[in-house]
């Protein structure tokens, strides 16, 4: 044979390979309202950009009759491409070959490709759509899934790893996405269980639904496991697009910087956000829009735990992570899952050098036995843990309440702020007035011939003592109250001073964050 007759043979062959399971279960994939593996990855990465790796593995399982059942590339498409001009290795699992389920071959691509992702220091996106474990492969299809964890931990930290959901991940399947940094999951086709609805039926006698169990929505919204709803495969992967634009490729570089809007101006209106009335809730985002570049923020798991707010934000075309209480939700209190929701995104952003900017407004943690039983100190502990542990700038924003362990918690100077800034509108205290002179006046009203007028004026008393910025702000704990409307311009400040911060921990293996 002359080589181009070779080559011929090589284009039969890998068109064979991109058939996948063939035409019927394409057809299948499509009525079931999902995209194929490779649809996926067009709409993924920049066109022509894809190069593929390992298309002509094979597996090499002869149990059941495998042996006579070719699965092309093994049911995982891999390889490098490019988002936005910049490298990302992904993997992407064909349903259409048995499934996408997951056998030795088809683990050691992912494997491989990890590697590779770590090595180069690009970002890892696996699209999961797959039955799990390769039944006929017994033990290799576990010890593949063990080697993927060990790569994901291993590289977690160091490149960012993105999850899309777009089928079934199930049972012990489930722990490579959790185990990477954001899960996107794409509504009524994505589902994720440790077991399925007729396991849980036959253990505990719950019945419930595949959806109800383990649906997009209800990670998004119940578990926190997921950090993004898509509303189909093609919202999910411009979702993943954009996310990635907010982030560096390793733990080495910074976040590239987009379209900088260098206004220094927090619009005039910014003062109407917060109700006169301090008992009343107000949107935390108004308040986030007037602030960041083109009033645009990336909001990070919108649906869970909504008394806070993370997301991703650009100052001067910077990436910068924010975190912000929620006073519309629950008052803005802290309890177990705000707490987990803050304390893994501020890891996140330290581990990829992405500054935190942190707006308070809070009245503490929330009272409660569910709280108190559920491991609200072991919860709210992993906040201060998280912000004491980061080293990237620190810049906070006492919007109104920050009140007892919460004010601590919320990114103040004690755990490490670069720049604690707080409005006029500041009430910093151990707790509210109501609760504080019911405690320290109790006597007084008591032995009060008017006790109500009593407790009313010593409240009011309180409040002008110390519902405010001024006491914290006179021993150095707030570096500067500021009038709102100039909130931007001193967070840009307090950035660029920022950047050339060199902060060392004490040398150790690592710490035991409270989990
Ligand atoms: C450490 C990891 C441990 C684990 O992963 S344990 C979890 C093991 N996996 C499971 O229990 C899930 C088994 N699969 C299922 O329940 C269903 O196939 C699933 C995922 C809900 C999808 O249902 P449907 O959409 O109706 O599709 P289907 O059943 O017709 O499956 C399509 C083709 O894929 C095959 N398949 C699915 N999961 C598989 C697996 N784990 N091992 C081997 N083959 C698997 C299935 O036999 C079918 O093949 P075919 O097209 O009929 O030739």
């Amino acid at each position: 044979m002359s080589l181009r007759d070779k080559i011929e043979e090589l284009k039969k062959i890998e068109k064979e390979i991109e058939q996948g399971g063939g035409p019927e279960k394409v057809e299948k994939q499509h009525r079931a309202g999902k995209l194929t593996a490779w649809e996926r990855l067009e709409l993924l990465l920049d066109p022509g950009t894809f190069v593929e790796i390992d298309k002509f593995v094979e597996h090499r399982n002869t149990y059941f009759g495998l042996d006579k059942v070719k699965l092309p590339r093994d049911g995982v498409i891999t390889g490098v491409g490019e988002i936005n001009g910049r490298k990302v290795a992904v993997f992407s699992q064909d349903f259409t070959v048995m499934g996408g389920s997951l056998g030795e071959m088809h683990a050691k691509k992912i494997v491989k490709l990890l590697d590779l992702a770590l090595k180069m220091g690009i970002p890892v996106i696996g699209i999961n759509d797959s039955g799990g474990a390769r039944i006929q492969e017994g033990v290799d299809a576990l010890a593949g899934y063990g080697e993927i964890f060990l790569r994901n931990t291993l590289a977690s930290g160091v490149v960012p790893q993105i999850t899309v959901i777009a089928g079934p991940c199930a049972g012990g399947a489930v722990y490579s996405p959790a185990l990477t940094d954001f899960i996107v999951m794409v509504d009524q086709t994505a589902r994720m269980f440790i077991t399925g609805p007729n396991v849980i039926k036959a253990v505990t006698g719950e019945e419930i639904s595949q959806e109800d169990l383990g649906g997009a929505m209800v990670h998004n919204q119940k578990s926190g496991n997921a950090h993004f709803l898509a509303d189909n495969d093609e919202k999910a992967m411009s979702l993943v697009r954009t996310l990635l634009s907010y982030l560096p490729s390793n733990n080495a570089e910074e976040p590239p910087v987009e379209d900088p809007d260098t206004s220094l101006e927090t619009p005039e209106d910014i003062l109407d956000i917060l109700p006169d009335n301090p008992n009343k809730g107000y949107d935390v985002r108004d308040v986030i829009k007037r602030v960041v570049d083109h009033g645009e923020f990336f909001e990070v798991q919108p649906y869970f735990a909504k008394n806070i707010v993370i997301g991703f934000a650009r100052i001067q075309g910077k990436t910068v992570g924010i975190v912000a209480n929620q006073p519309s939700v629950l008052a803005g209190v802290l309890d177990i899952d705000s707490s987990d929701k803050a304390a893994r995104f501020i890891r996140f952003l330290d581990a990829f050098n992405i500054p935190i900017l942190t707006f308070v407004d809070t009245p503490g943690y929330l009272p409660g036995v569910a709280q108190e039983h559920g491991g609200i100190i072991r919860h709210g502990a992993k906040l201060l843990y998280a912000y004491s542990e980061a080293t990237v700038p620190k810049i906070t924003v006492i919007l109104r309440k920050a009140y007892g362990g919460a004010y601590i918690a919320m990114g103040s100077k004690h755990l490490g702020a670069d720049m604690v800034l707080a409005w006029p509108s500041a009430e910093i205290a151990v707790m509210g007035p109501e609760g504080a002179a019911n405690i320290i006046f109790k006597r007084e009203i008591e032995a009060s011939s008017n006790p109500e007028e009593t407790r009313r004026k010593l409240i009011e008393e309180y409040k002008q003592q110390f519902a405010n910025p001024y006491i914290a702000a006179s021993r150095g704990y707030v570096d500067m109250v500021i009038d709102p409307r100039e909130t931007r311009k001193y967070i840009m400040r307090a950035l660029e001073v920022c950047e050339t911060k060199v902060e060392y921990r004490p040398k150790k293996k690592h710490g035991n964050i409270p989990l």
